[in-house]
Parts: structure tokens; sequence; C-alpha cells
């Protein structure tokens, strides 16, 4: 209502722009006049506005134009019944209908009196009607200009702007308040629209921009269509039924109402944007991590987080949004879905195994594969001549050809035939090859199988070849000592075809060459038959890649550190590239070939010493190049970590109570013993007894021994190895039983040899009785002797620890050697026999049959305590 009050009103100011007269003259003719006007920012309303207006007819010059605009509206307000009959707009119409009939009757009523007032009115009407039709024509043509400079400005406002500033560079401020004084915006005050809104008016601007344009003053008329007032910013309807109707209190309600309503659609619009979302599509699957909630998974199935708590809630899972849900849950809400789910596999990078084989499978399907050198292992009978082979092959073959030749052995080396090379790894046997394999080391492309034609197929050829065919790797036999009189190649072949090595005469596979290593006989055939197989093979890998190698061989040289012979498998590796090797990790910082010269890069196939690693790897391990040395780093700490962890898990583990568990789990072969006896004699005739004992193919192995008493390196050589300590008539240290408690290493004290012996071997047979355990209740230091007739030695002692009770049993120890082992004959405290003496107290004892003490020795007293097999 309020602003419907405000809006009927008009400023003096506005009134004597109209009239043309200086606004002073106008307020005071309105103070003349009777209203309540201060200065020309006073309102006054409409019946007022027509008092003041009359009281300046025929004394202003403008007041043609006045009378002449006010004729041209009250014309258009006549036409207007017609205009509306014919007009197009429907809406326009219907908005306009009420108001029209208020206009028509207040029109009338005007009429009226004009007739009433003035009977040679209408002739007048009539004049003046046609005059200002051509009026109204020419202003028609003005508000078409206008029109197109409107647009003209709305497409270039800054423009504008610019125009603006330069007309009136100063009093910026000011200048904004006095804008629509400036502007002659006549009627109401303008509401300035936002550019959202004037964006939107935009398609209908064409239409509206004449409206207002219809006041007399055109030229000025171009600066309202700039400006801010309500009918020139907001070119529309409202305008021009303010042109046709007036300044109608309805018609405005009714606009502002439609167009409130207009932008509350549009507010809403956005609002209803997110139930989109659920218009998105389901994933074909769902990936998912165990523990993820409501929340992550709306997002990965593009659904409110509340419709996946709704639906589990249907599903009978009472969760919120953040509560993790687990695996079967989560599979749960997939199926309601509708749609696979998969777990999301998390990749160890410290898993280099693994990545070592991604990197192996993804080269040798690589299009930049080139040929490589076959990698080969000899193997054979002891004394068949492998050694022989292998120095032959170096010497000649390499140091031949090669300048300078092999000035150190780093594992593996290569030698040269044709131009072509061969790598032979440099410990022969299957011991080195099995063992390479045992940890996952399947690097040799190739066994040459030695056989002496002199001695045949032995033991050990048979386990070479059970090996090179469990690793399914292609055999080419090699005859050798063929130059010795009693050699009989042909026999050694028939004995080979026994196990399945067909010679290719006899319509086999298996390459057969007849050498001599000692004399270099057929070698260079043996040499051409590899390369051949090689062929065979198309033995080829990616040099173009990032590198991946095993280790031959590794040891810590003094001055540069840790030291690995690498063989490159894939990619090629450089100077400089960050690895993890093993549980290792560094930069290149040097690389050696195998005749001793400093390289930049290894290719595959290509054997090198390295160092720059911060730690010793262990043969058989992985090398893997990192894009970074931070991740090698990472990778290289959290291996160590791992290992750290699992040689603490391992160290306690062999003791005599698990050891045919351990044996069957670890596929031990030898049992580790570390041997502590009084004297010699007994460390010998322990030593041979025990490494006698074989159960089922496992040995014992005695890893060290010697006489004293248990020390704490025979415990951290134990721990090391894996071992238990036997003790024959020896006693730990005290620091050594305490380490042997922490590391879990397992120490068997014994008195008797038979004893000892029998454990063992019940233990590894799993057949180790449940057995009295010693439990050790008081430790005593002997501080005086007596001897006595008849009683013998009676020992003043002091109980250090523990107690000691008269019915124990007791051992006299003399720097760590068991002394004697008894039980107590009696034990007195000041004269009177007590049942026991406890820690921190003196007391006198005697030992059955045993009267040998002195000052100083020290009493183990102790109970047998049966022990459940564990
Ligand atoms: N006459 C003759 N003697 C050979 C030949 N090859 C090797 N020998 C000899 O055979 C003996 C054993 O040779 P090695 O090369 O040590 O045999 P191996 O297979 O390496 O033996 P282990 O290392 O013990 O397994 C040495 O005395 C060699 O000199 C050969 O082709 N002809």
């Amino acid at each position: 209502m309020k602003e419907c009050d405000w809006m009927a009103k008009k400023r003096i100011y506005e009134v004597a722009k109209e009239v043309g007269v200086d606004n002073k003259v106008v307020v005071q003719k309105a103070k003349d006049l009777g209203f309540d006007v201060k200065n020309h920012m006073s309102s006054i309303d409409d019946s007022q506005v027509t008092k003041l207006k009359s009281s300046f007819q025929n004394s202003a010059p403008a007041k043609k134009n006045s009378k002449i605009k006010i004729s041209v509206s009250s014309i258009r307000k006549n036409e207007k019944k017609q205009e509306d009959n014919a007009a197009p707009k429907k809406a326009r119409k219907r908005n306009n209908k009420r108001r029209n009939d208020r206009n028509r009757e207040k029109k009338n009523e005007r009429n009226h009196k004009n007739n009433s007032g003035k009977p040679k009115a209408a002739a007048l009407l009539q004049q003046f009607k046609q005059k200002q039709r051509a009026e109204e024509g020419q202003l028609n043509r003005e508000a078409q200009k206008a029109k197109k400079e409107y647009h003209e400005q709305l497409k270039h406002p800054k423009q504008e702007q610019a125009v603006k500033n330069k007309k009136k560079p100063t009093k910026e401020s000011t200048k904004k308040k006095s804008e629509p004084v400036e502007k002659k915006v006549i009627g109401p005050k303008i509401l300035k629209p936002s550019p959202a809104r004037l964006k939107k008016s935009q398609p209908s601007a064409n239409e509206r921009v004449a409206a207002k344009v219809t006041i007399p003053e055109a030229p000025k008329d171009e600066k309202r269509g700039n400006g801010r007032g309500r009918n020139m910013g907001k070119p529309g309807r409202k305008g021009k039924n303010q042109f046709f109707n007036g300044h109608n209190e309805h018609s405005d309600r009714s606009e502002r109402k439609r167009r409130k309503n207009k932008k509350r659609q549009q507010e809403q619009k956005p609002k209803k944007q997110p139930t989109k979302r659920k218009e998105r599509p389901l994933p074909d699957v769902l990936v998912y991590e165990e523990g993820m909630n409501a929340q992550d998974l709306g997002k990965l199935l593009h659904r409110e987080p509340a419709e996946i708590v709704k639906k589990l809630f249907m599903l009978g899972v009472m969760t919120n949004q953040n509560q993790s849900l687990d695996k079967d849950t989560i599979e749960l809400l997939a199926a309601e879905y509708n749609i696979d789910a998969k777990q999301k596999v998390h990749e160890d990078i410290s898993d280099i195994d693994t990545l070592y084989n991604k990197r192996m499978e993804a080269s040798k399907k690589s299009k930049n594969q080139v040929k490589r050198p076959p990698v080969v292992t000899i193997m054979g009978h002891v004394d068949h001549g492998k050694t022989t082979l292998l120095d032959r092959l170096r010497h000649t073959h390499v140091s031949a050809h090669e300048a300078g030749g092999i000035t150190q052995k780093i594992g593996a080396y290569q030698v040269r035939l044709d131009n072509r090379l061969i790598t032979f790894l440099d410990t022969p046997g299957h011991a080195a090859f099995s063992n390479m394999r045992a940890r996952g080391a399947e690097i040799t492309d190739i066994v040459v199988l030695v056989v002496a034609a002199d001695d045949g197929v032995m033991p050990q050829t048979v386990e070479a070849i059970d090996h090179a065919k469990s690793a399914k790797v292609p055999i080419i036999v090699a005859i050798n000592k063929i130059d010795k009189p009693g050699a009989n190649p042909q026999h050694v072949t028939e004995e080979l075809m026994k196990y399945n090595l067909i010679p290719e005469d006899y319509g086999g596979d298996t390459i057969y060459v007849n050498i001599s290593a000692k004399t270099g006989q057929n070698v260079d055939d043996l040499l051409q038959m590899i390369l051949l197989q090689a062929d065979v093979m198309e033995l080829k890998a990616n040099p173009t890649e990032m590198a991946i190698g095993t280790v031959i061989e590794a040891r810590l040289s003094r001055g540069r550190g840790p030291v690995a012979d690498v063989l490159i498998q894939q990619g090629t590796l450089n100077i400089g590239d960050p690895i993890v090797v093993g549980d290792t990790f560094g930069r290149v910082r040097t690389m050696t070939n195998d005749r001793g010269r400093q390289v930049k890069k290894a290719t595959p196939s290509e054997p090198v010493e390295i160092t720059g690693l911060n730690d010793v790897p262990e043969s058989a391990d992985k090398l893997v190049e990192f894009k970074d040395e931070k991740t090698a780093r990472s990778v290289g700490e959290a291996r160590a970590q791992q290992a750290l962890q699992k040689s603490r898990e391992n160290v306690q583990h062999v003791t005599l109570d698990n050891l045919f568990d351990t044996m069957k789990k670890e596929n031990m072969k030898e049992v580790d013993i570390v041997l502590k006896a009084d004297v010699q004699g007994s460390v010998e005739a322990l030593q041979q007894s025990l490494e006698k004992i074989e159960v089922e193919g496992v040995r014992v192995n005695i890893i060290h021994s010697g006489v004293g008493a248990i020390n704490e390196s025979d415990v951290t050589l134990a721990g090391a190895s894996n071992a238990f300590i036997i003790g024959f008539n020896v006693r730990p240290t005290a620091t050594a039983k305490s380490q042997a408690e922490t590391e879990g290493v397992d120490i068997r004290l014994y008195s008797i040899i038979y004893k000892a012996i029998d454990d063992v071997t019940a233990a590894m047979k799993g057949m180790l009785e449940p057995t009295y355990e010693e439990k050790v209740i008081g430790n005593l230091t002997v501080r005086e002797t007596w001897k006595v007739s008849k009683v013998g030695t009676i020992a003043g002692s002091f109980v250090d620890k523990g107690v000691v009770k008269n019915d124990s049993k007791i051992r006299v120890i003399r720097d760590g050697i068991v002394k004697y082992d008894g039980e107590i004959a009696s034990l007195k405290r000041f004269k009177d026999d007590v049942k026991e003496v406890k820690q921190g107290n003196d007391c006198g004892l005697t030992i059955k049959d045993y009267n040998d003490i002195k000052v100083g020795d020290e009493f183990e007293v102790y109970e047998m305590q049966q022990v459940e097999p564990k």
C-alpha cells in the first residue's frame, strides 16, 4: 500500500520539468495554492499536480508541449478503446481490461465536464486531434529512433557509460542520486533493474522501448533509454501499459505481482536442479572399498546419500551417512541397484616382485622387442669338467677377443661368437641353479649339462636333469673329456636317453656336442649350438623401458660400499637410475661390466656390477627401476621394515620342542645347533654323535662349538642362524640367559651325552616326549666353608635370588662350569634345620655326597617341573 501511495505522488521538480518552470517558482506556486511543500523534492498527489499544472497554464513557454503531451495521452486514452478491440495481444487486453474500464469512467467524467463547461470544445478538440495525430506520427518516428538507440545502448552499455561519464565527469556520487532528475523521468520512482532482469527483458525490449519515448523531449529520451529509470531500464509491458493507460495503480500492482511470481519461479528453478542428479545413470560396476560409507557410495552411484541410507534401511541395515559399511552390505546395496560390485584392489607398491612380473609380461607383449643374448647355466656331476669349461670360455672367448680380458668376477660374463653374445652364469652346479629358483629367480634360458665321457651318468647328473626339467629349461648335452683315452661318448648318449634326452640323430630334439674343455675341442660348436637354441627360443627383450633384473651375487666392498652383480633382464639400466634391489634402494652410482670396464648403461642379458645401494642385497633379489628416487626410497624403506619384522618373527622359532614342525614347514635340510661343553673331549664326542643323527634326510649341522660357558656371542649366532644351543655341563652367563629369553633362542642343558642325543633325535622325529623341565628357584653364593667330620663340608651361603628349599636340587658352578649336580642334604639357619631360606638371608647347607665346595662357588637351586608337550 505504501508503495502505491508513493507511486501515485509526484515530486515538485517533476512537475516543474513538465511545465518548464524553475523549481523555486513551482514550489512557491504550490505554497501559494496551500500545498504542504517544503522544497522541490516534496511530493504532491494527482489532484494537486493537476491544480499546480493548471495554475501554470498560459504562462510557461513549455506549456505548449505540455499541452500536447497531455492531449496526446488523453487522445491515446480515448482511442484506446478502439485499439483495444483490435489489439492482437489478448493478454494485454485481459490485463488492461479493468484498468481501461476505470479509465473510461474517469474519461467520461472528464468529457462530461468539458462538454457541459465548454460547448464549443468538441470542435476545438477535433482540430486538436488532427494536429496532434500529425504530431503523434512524428513522435512515433522518434520513438522508433529511440528504440533503436536503446538497443544499441543495451548492446554497448560500457560505451554508453563512457559517454555518460564524459558528459558528467564530476560529482559522480551525487550524480547517481540526481540521475532520475536529469533524466526527467516522469511518473513514479523507478526501481533499478537488475542486470539479470535486464537481460531477460532483452528479447521483448524491441516492442517495449518506444513506450516511454512518447515524451516530447525526444533527445532527452535517448538518455532516459539508457538510464536507470524503471520504464527505461525495464522496457516492457509496464512501460507500454503506462503509455496506453496512464499511471494506473492497479496495473502497477498486478505487474509487480506478475514479476514477483516470475522471479519466484526463476528462483525456484535452481532449487530443482539437484533432482537432476537422480537422473544420472548408475555405473555398470560399483568399484568399492571396504569401509566406505553412504556418502562415498552415493558419489559412486550418483545418488543422494539419503537415498542410500533409505535403501539400506529397506534392506534391514540401519546406518547413517557416515557409518562405514562392510563388504557384504555394499555388495547387497549394489545388488539392490541391480549392478555388479567389485572391490578395489590396492596395489602394494612395495611388492616389487609383482611389479617385476608385470613389467616382464608387458615387455613380452611390447613391439619394441629386440633379440637378446641367451643366459646359460652349466650343470653336471662333480669333476665332470664344469669349471674347466667355464674357465676355457672365459679365457679364450673373452680374453682372446676382448681387450683387457676378465679382470674381475661378477657372477656372470659374456662370451662372443660370430659377433653374438652369450651370457654364462659363473656358478656351476644345480645347487646354485636351484637356490636361485627356490628364491623365485628363473634367469637361465638354457642349461648345458656337462657329462664326463669317461664317467657317464652319475647321481648329480640325474639331479641336474631333474632340476632343469622342472624349471622347463632346455638342455644341451656337452659330453666332456673326449680327449681322454677311455672316453665313450656313445655310451653316455645311450645312458642319457633313459632320461628322455633323445639326440636329434635318434629323432629327438636334444642337442649333443662332444667336447674337451681341457683342449678346447668343439667348444665353438657348443657355443654355436647354444646360439641355435636361442634362435629357436626367439629370446627377446625390450631395451626401451625402465630396467628390471636379478641379483646374481652381492657383497660389501671396502671403500665402495654395497656391491651387487646384477643381470639386466628387460629395459636399460643407466647411471643415476633410482632402483630398488630386494630390500635395498639407491641410485646407480657406478656400473662395471664383466671386463672391468665402467659402463654408462646396461641392456638386457648384460651382467653388471653396480654400486650406490644403501645396503647389501641378497642373491636372487629382484632389481626394479623407479621413476624417481623418492618412490624408490619409500619402497626400499618399506621393504626393509617388512624384512626386519619378518626376521624378528623367524628368529625365535626353532626350538627343540617345535623342531619337527619347523623342519616340515620350512623344508629344512639341516638342523643348526650351537654346541658348548665343559671340555674339548665332550665337545668332540657330542658333535660326532649329533652329526650322525639323520632323520628322513635331515641332518644336524653344528654351526659353532666350543668350550666354556654359553655367552652372548653364542646366543647372537644361534639367533641369527635360527639355531638352538646345547650346553653340556656348562651354563649360560646371566646376560646370555636374558638375551636368549628376549630373542627366543632355545638353550638346552645336559649332563649326560646320550640324553642330549636322544632328545635331538626325538625332536627331529617329532617324538620328543613331555618331559620334566628344571625350574631354577634360587641362586646362592658360598661365603664360607666349614669342614665337619662325619657331616662333610658345610657351605655358609647367602641367598642372592629366590629361595632355597631343603629338598631342592642343587648345582655347584665354578667359573661358569658345572662342578656338581646333586641334592641338598641339609639346610640350616642359625643351627636350626629349616625348610627354606629366602632371598637376602644367610644359611648353611650340605650337599649329598659332595664336599668339594669352595668360597666363591655359586649354587643354582632348582626343581623339576613337568612340562606339557608344545
Ligand atoms: N682330460 C680332460 N680333463 C678334463 C677336462 N675337463 C675337465 N678336466 C679335468 O677334470 C677335473 C675336474 O674338472 P672341474 O672343471 O674341476 O670339474 P667340475 O665339474 O667343475 O668339478 P666341481 O667343481 O667339483 O663340481 C680337473 O682336473 C680338470 O682338469 C677335459 O675335457 N679333458
